[in-house]
C-alpha cells in the first residue's frame, strides 16, 4: 500500500564503522516532526542523507520514502525534496525575481507564464511588486521569505528545514515561523523541522525526536 509523507525506514547513516544517526520515523502530509539533539549529533547529516548530498565518508542504510517512492538512490535534483537552510543563499546577481525564477520548474514555459507564476509568489509573501529588486535591498525577514518562495515553487514534495529562524530577530522569527508552516500545511508538505530551538519546536505544533 502507498503511504504518502515522507518515511525514513530503519534509515541510518554510518561513518567509518559505527553508526551517526539512526532513525525510523513517517511524517504525513502536513504534519511536522521536530528533530532535536545537541551539536554533532547528526542532525544536518541526517538532512543532508535525505536530500542526497551526503559527502562519500558517509554510508546510508535503510529506506527513504516519499509518496510511496524509494528516493534513497536518486540524485538530489529528481528527489522533490526542498530544504531551507539558517543562510537564504539568495544569488546576488539576479534580482528578486531571478531568483523565484530560478526555482520555477523548466516545464512552465513562456515569459508570460513565468512572470504571472512569480507574480503570484511574491504577492503569496507579501512583497508584492519586490521583483526587479536587487536582493541586497532587502531586510533579513525580506530575504528568508524569497528563499522559502524559492523553494516552494520548485514543487517540492517533502520539506526539509534545517535552524532556518534562528538568524532572525524575535519579531521576524515568529512571523516566518506561521509563514513557513501555513505554507507548508496549505500544500499537504510534510515538514522535518531539524533546531536547537525549543521554541521553534513548540511553534511547529508536532512530535520532537531527539537525536544523539
Ligand atoms: N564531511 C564530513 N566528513 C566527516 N565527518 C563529518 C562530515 N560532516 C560532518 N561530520 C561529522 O558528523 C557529525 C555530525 O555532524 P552534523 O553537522 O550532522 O551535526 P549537527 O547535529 O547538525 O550539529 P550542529 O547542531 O552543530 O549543526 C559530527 O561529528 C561532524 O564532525
Amino acid at each position: 500500500m502507498q503511504e504518502d509523507g515522507l518515511a525514513l525506514d530503519r534509515l541510518e547513516v554510518w561513518h567509518g564503522d559505527a553508526p551517526l544517526v539512526a532513525l525510523d520515523a513517517h511524517v504525513a502530509p502536513g504534519e511536522v516532526l521536530s528533530v532535536m539533539g545537541p551539536s554533532g549529533s547528526g542532525k544536518s547529516t541526517l538532512l543532508a542523507a535525505i536530500i542526497g548530498t551526503l559527502a562519500p565518508a558517509f554510508r546510508v542504510r535503510g529506506h527513504i520514502r516519499l509518496d510511496g517512492r524509494e528516493i534513497g538512490a536518486l540524485p538530489p535534483e529528481a528527489r522533490r525534496v526542498g530544504i531551507l537552510f539558517q543562510e537564504e543563499l539568495l544569488f546576488p546577481h539576479l534580482s528578486v525575481a531571478g531568483n523565484l525564477g530560478f526555482g520555477l520548474p523548466p516545464s512552465v514555459r513562456g515569459r508570460a507564464e513565468r512572470a504571472a507564476r512569480i507574480e503570484a509568489a511574491l504577492d503569496e509573501i507579501g512583497l508584492a511588486g519586490f521583483g526587479p529588486r536587487d536582493p541586497d535591498t532587502l531586510s533579513g525577514g525580506q530575504k528568508a521569505r524569497v528563499a522559502l518562495m524559492r523553494m516552494l515553487l520548485a514543487e517540492p514534495r517533502a520539506l526539509l528545514l534545517d535552524e532556518p529562524f534562528s538568524r532572525l530577530d524575535a519579531g521576524r522569527r515568529d512571523q516566518m515561523r506561521r509563514l513557513v508552516f501555513a505554507r507548508a500545511a496549505a500544500r499537504g508538505l510534510p515538514v522535518l523541522l531539524v533546531t536547537h530551538d525549543r521554541e521553534d519546536a513548540a511553534a511547529a505544533g508536532g512530535r520532537v525526536i531527539e537525536l544523539g
